[in-house]
């Protein structure tokens, strides 16, 4: 299979390309790279106006198979991944039973290349069951192909059995992926703890419930020489930590969500309890539950620190903590229904809009955040375009105006707070290994 890109303005950060070129890519990967290529191919794409940049990589995908496949199946998770314009995907082991054993990694690796849609690292838990009490067999892992552990879903409270894992994880040359949370502080809360929450009389969760875990887990990277890369941060102080940090050269990266870094607290509206006239039914509502994620949305000056973090390249990675849920669950109330909102296939636009055009972050940097910095942090020869390298890109037209469908999406989850919203940026096709997965209708 010849694939031939034309015209493609060409953001590459591994070599600081930032110019028009033709991509040429054969049997899977790119063969050349300049300007005007005249060559046979397969298969002519024009990317005239559009941005060519390696595929992003998501480190943050709850995919739920095996166990919860009515949220999400690899099958939809990969076809969501390929609409966003990822051609990896790190997934999460929050899954049923939890991915503690090499069979189960090797369950999900099976299945994700049958499905052969996008790459699928899937990520081994630290402790078995996530129960916090005994290690998992993460050597096990390792040996079965896992990129990182983490306990994501929860943070290991056990701070010497932490230790343990991290040891490990050293020796093995694996980052950690830390869920950074005290779990007996949250007690009950189901979104930020200020004046909104009170307002709606619901139970807030304090920036110290991530703040003292993320300051816990950089001391104990310091001490175990781990990488430490942080989930899905959200309040000021965790920026501030990991600029601390990494002054101090700690092996610290650290990610935020789009949702973080888009929405506040404030943007949570209340719902009045109702009746499903159909099922006859009484959904005891208080707010909309798709604003209801772990962690939550944040106060403006949260928000605000986010986005300079990003800006200032103390913030490395934006992942998009996709973490799909029925409609069924999430038409409750706040007070019920599980954290977590889909994200796979928000996440480009999102950046686009909130970040490059609002002057946060340059176009490279939006694909040193999204896949080359990933690709780094995981360790694998990808997230970069030049000649020899895996042919994995994604076009993106950065003039398409248009509004957010849930309808539209290719997950099973809909459970998003950015239906509706307006948005600017398109994610036009997703290239894995040469081949090309996802076409934007024209
Ligand atoms: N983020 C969430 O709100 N939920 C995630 C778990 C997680 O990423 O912590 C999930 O698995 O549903
Ligand atoms: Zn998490």
């Amino acid at each position: 299979m010849i694939l031939l890109i034309k015209n493609g303005h060409v953001i590459n950060p591994a070599t600081e390309t930032d110019e028009v070129a033709d991509i040429l890519a054969e049997d899977g990967k790119v063969v050349k790279m300049e300007k005007n290529i005249k060559a046979k191919a397969d298969r002519v794409i024009d990317a005239k106006g559009c941005y060519v940049m390696p595929g992003f990589i998501d480190m943050h995908v709850h995919l739920r198979d095996p166990g919860q496949e009515q949220k999400e199946t690899i099958e939809t998770g990969c076809n969501a991944a390929a609409h966003g314009g990822y051609t990896t995907i790190l997934a999460m082991p929050n899954t049923k039973p939890v991915v503690d054993n090499p069979d189960v990694v090797k369950y999900v690796q099976n299945k994700a290349k049958t499905v052969g849609v996008v790459n699928v690292l899937q990520v081994g838990a630290i402790t078995k069951g996530q129960q916090g009490k005994e290690l998992a067999d993460i050597r096990g892992m390792y040996e079965a192909g896992i990129p990182a552990i983490s306990e994501d879903g929860r943070s290991v409270m056990n701070s010497e059995l932490y230790r343990e894992a991290m040891e490990i994880a050293a020796e093995l040359d694996i980052p950690v992926l830390a869920h950074c949370e005290d779990i007996n502080l949250v007690n009950g809360g189901v979104m930020n703890e200020d004046a909104h929450s009170k307002e709606l009389g619901l139970k807030g969760i304090t920036n110290s419930v991530e703040d003292i875990i993320v300051a816990r887990d950089i001391m104990l990277s310091r001490d175990t020489g781990a990488k430490l890369h942080l989930c899905h941060c959200s309040t000021r102080d965790s920026v501030k930590m990991v600029q601390h940090a990494k002054m101090e050269k700690t092996k610290v990266t650290a990610e935020v969500c789009p949702h973080h870094f888009t929405l506040t607290s404030d943007d949570i509206h209340k719902i009045e309890p109702s009746i499903d006239q159909e099922k006859k039914l009484a959904i005891d509502a208080d707010a909309d539950t798709n604003f209801k994620m772990n962690p939550p949305l944040r106060s403006r000056e949260d928000v605000q620190a986010l986005k300079e973090g990003l800006r200032d390249n103390i913030m490395d990675v934006i992942s998009t903590d996709h973490a799909p849920h029925t409609f069924e669950e999430k038409n409750t109330s706040m007070k019920k229904a599980p954290f977590g909102i889909v994200g796979l296939e928000t996440a480009a636009c999102l950046t686009y809009t909130e970040l490059v055009l609002q002057g946060y972050l340059t176009p490279m940097q939006m694909a040193e955040k999204m896949s080359y910095n990933p690709a780094k942090i995981v360790g694998i020869d990808k997230g970069d375009i030049q000649p020899g390298k895996i042919a994995d890109i994604v076009i993106f037209d950065p003039e398409k105006t248009y509004k957010i469908d849930k309808t539209k999406f290719a997950s099973k989850g809909r459970n998003t707070p950015f239906d509706g919203r307006e948005v600017t940026g398109k994610v036009m096709a997703t290239i894995v290994d040469g081949r090309v997965v996802y076409e934007a209708e024209a």
